[in-house]
């Protein structure tokens, strides 16, 4: 029976020459997978993501405001424990969405990060398009704070119909999809500073917060954004009612909103858009670290 030739020493040579071929090759790819995600990442790409996500926002605040305000569900004296019910559901569900490999994606990021299981996805490679000094911007406070204080009683009905878990489970969408947005103003930055690094360099070696605002910041791009939005709270929310020979072509019954189209704008022009842009200013700060 042939046996299988034993390593020698000789052979070492030539597995360190392919071993290093390999390494050459990967770090190869790797720079070129690099390049070719820093290619993708365009101011109208970025714009891309916001719009499509303004659809998931829109969407979530119309599944929320299905149910009424539930204060139970906020009060942590309805369990006799520390945590309410709704910080219960979102620990927990973050809990196994970071084990299903939710957070490997840069875009995504926990409102409760200690203790979090490990992933038993195996790594997928995410574009790394964020300069890792300033990736780590974090407003996930800010928002959950915004949310429960200022918006949730903007969108929903006074009252209680006992659904605390379903309530629970449509502030945990809304909340992620804000934070998505909110936060997906690191890669708005990242997408601006690559288009004008002679712009902001300055203002990041002064660490001038109001300069870096003034160059980030476009009023009709905002104007476009509040007025989308609100179309689209008019257009996903209206109630469909059909009359007795009616082909569901004509645009009749647009009258009553899931949530108040102008109090979408008003969220986007008094929540979203400020806190996407501290994230981008934050960012920016720590741009040339
Ligand atoms: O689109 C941009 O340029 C952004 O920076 C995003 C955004 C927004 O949050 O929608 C924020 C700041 C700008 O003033 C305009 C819009």
């Amino acid at each position: 029976m042939a046996s299988s030739p034993t390593p020698s020493f000789s052979m070492f040579p030539r597995f360190l020459s392919f071993a290093y071929g390999v390494l050459i090759f990967s770090s190869f790819c790797h720079c070129r997978r690099l390049q070719d995600s820093l290619k993708g990442l365009t101011l109208d790409s970025v714009r891309d993501f916001l719009t499509r996500e303004e659809d998931t926002i829109v969407f979530s605040l119309i599944e929320r405001a299905k149910y009424p305000y539930n204060s139970p569900t906020y009060d942590p004296s309805y369990l006799h424990g520390k945590f309410s019910l709704v910080e219960i559901f979102v620990r927990e569900t973050e809990a196994v969405q970071a084990k299903a490999g939710r957070y490997q994606n840069p875009e995504e990021i926990p409102f409760f990060p200690n203790n979090l299981p490990l992933s038993l996805a195996p790594p997928y490679k995410f574009p790394q398009v964020l300069y890792p000094a300033a990736a780590s911007v974090n407003v996930t406070k800010t928002i959950w704070t915004m949310y429960f204080n200022d918006l949730l009683s903007l969108f929903t009905t006074r009252g209680n119909d006992g659904n605390y878990a379903l309530t629970a489970a449509s502030d945990l969408v809304c909340l992620q999809a804000l934070s998505r947005r909110i936060h997906y103003g690191r890669f708005v930055a990242e997408a601006k500073y690559r288009d004008a690094p002679q712009d902001y360099n300055p203002a990041i070696r002064a660490q001038d917060k109001d300069a870096l605002m003034k160059l980030l910041t476009s009023e009709s791009q905002e104007e476009l954004v509040k007025r989308r939005v609100k179309k689209k709270a008019m257009v996903f929310g209206q109630d469909i009612t059909l009359d007795e020979n009616d082909t569901g072509d004509s645009n009749s019954n647009r009258t009553n909103y899931k949530v108040d189209p102008s109090i979408a704008y008003h969220l986007y022009g008094d929540w979203v858009i400020p806190l996407t842009k501290l994230v981008e200013v934050e960012y920016l700060l720590h741009r040339l670290d």
